[in-house]
C-alpha cells in the first residue's frame, strides 16, 4: 500500500476539446502541504476541479488512498474526506455564519463536537455566529470558507488562492491555521497560490504549472527562495 493520500497519474483534462492540464502526475502524503504555483490561466484551478470531480479528465487516474476515484462526483469526493475551497466565494450570503458552518457536517452532534476546534483556530468567527455571512468582511468570509472545510474533518483539502485580497495580518493568520491543520490534525493540503511568500512559508513541496504542464518541482527548503521561483509567476 502506498503512503500517499492522493496520487495523480498522467492527468489530462480541460474543456470541450481543449486540454488545459496535461499529463500531470503527483502525489501527496498524509500531513503534507504541496503548493501548486503558476501564472494566471495555467490550469491550476482546473487541476483542483478535476480532482474534485467537477471536470472530467480526458485521460489519467485520480487515486485516493489506493482507491481509483477518477470521475467520482464531487459529493462522493466530499464524503471520502476531500474538501474543496474554490477561488469563488461559495458561502450562502443570506444564511448566518452558523448555518454556513453547519453545511460542513451532517449532524448536530458532530457540529457541537467539532466547534471547539474551529473556535481555537478562528475565535473571531465564533463571535459572529448569528451574523449573516454576506455581511462579514472579505477576510472573515475567507476564514468562514476555511472553517466550513475544516469542520468536515477532511483528510485532504484542495485550496484555491485563499490569500487573494487578504491583508498581510490575515495572510499570516491563514498560514498559522494551515500549519495547525497539517501538524495537529494530519490534514494534507494541495494549495494553489499566487502569493509566493505565503506558499513557501508553509509548503513542504512546490510544483510549477505552465500551460498545464509541470515544468519545475521540488522540496521547499532554505535553498528555495521566492526570488528563484518568481520568474515563473511574473506576468
Ligand atoms: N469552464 C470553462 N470553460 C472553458 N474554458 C475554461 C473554463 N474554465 C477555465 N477555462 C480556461 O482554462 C484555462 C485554465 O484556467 P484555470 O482557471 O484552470 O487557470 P488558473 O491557473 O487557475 O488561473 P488563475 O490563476 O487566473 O485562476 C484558461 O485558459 C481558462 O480560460
Amino acid at each position: 500500500m502506498s503512503d500517499a493520500i492522493l496520487t495523480l497519474s498522467d492527468i489530462t483534462s480541460g474543456y470541450g476539446s481543449a486540454a488545459v492540464v496535461r499529463d500531470v502526475s503527483l502525489d501527496i502524503k498524509q500531513g503534507e502541504i504541496l503548493a501548486v504555483l503558476g501564472k494566471n490561466g495555467m490550469g491550476k484551478s482546473t487541476l483542483l476541479k478535476t480532482i474534485m470531480g467537477f471536470v472530467s479528465p480526458f485521460g489519467g487516474q485520480v487515486i485516493l488512498r489506493d482507491k481509483d476515484v477518477t470521475q467520482t462526483p464531487p459529493h462522493m469526493m466530499a464524503r471520502s474526506g476531500v474538501a474543496h475551497i474554490p477561488q469563488e466565494n461559495t458561502l450562502f450570503p443570506d444564511l448566518s455564519v452558523e448555518d454556513n458552518l453547519r453545511l460542513g457536517v451532517n449532524s448536530d452532534r458532530l457540529f457541537r463536537q467539532r466547534l471547539p476546534t474551529i473556535e481555537s483556530l478562528f475565535p473571531r468567527i465564533l463571535e459572529r455566529m448569528k451574523q449573516r455571512a454576506g455581511t462579514l468582511s472579505g477576510g472573515e468570509q475567507k476564514m468562514l470558507l476555511m472553517c466550513r472545510g475544516l469542520i468536515s474533518h477532511p483528510r485532504l483539502m484542495l485550496i484555491d488562492e485563499i490569500t487573494e485580497g487578504l491583508q498581510p495580518a490575515m495572510v499570516d493568520r491563514m498560514a498559522e491555521v494551515l500549519v495547525k491543520a497539517r501538524d495537529d490534525l494530519g490534514i494534507s493540503v494541495l494549495l494553489v497560490e499566487q502569493h509566493l511568500d505565503f506558499a513557501l512559508s508553509i509548503a513542504n513541496r512546490f510544483m510549477i504549472l505552465k500551460l498545464g504542464e509541470i515544468v519545475d518541482q521540488g522540496v521547499v527548503d532554505s535553498q528555495v527562495t521566492s526570488d528563484q521561483l518568481s520568474a515563473h509567476l511574473a506576468v
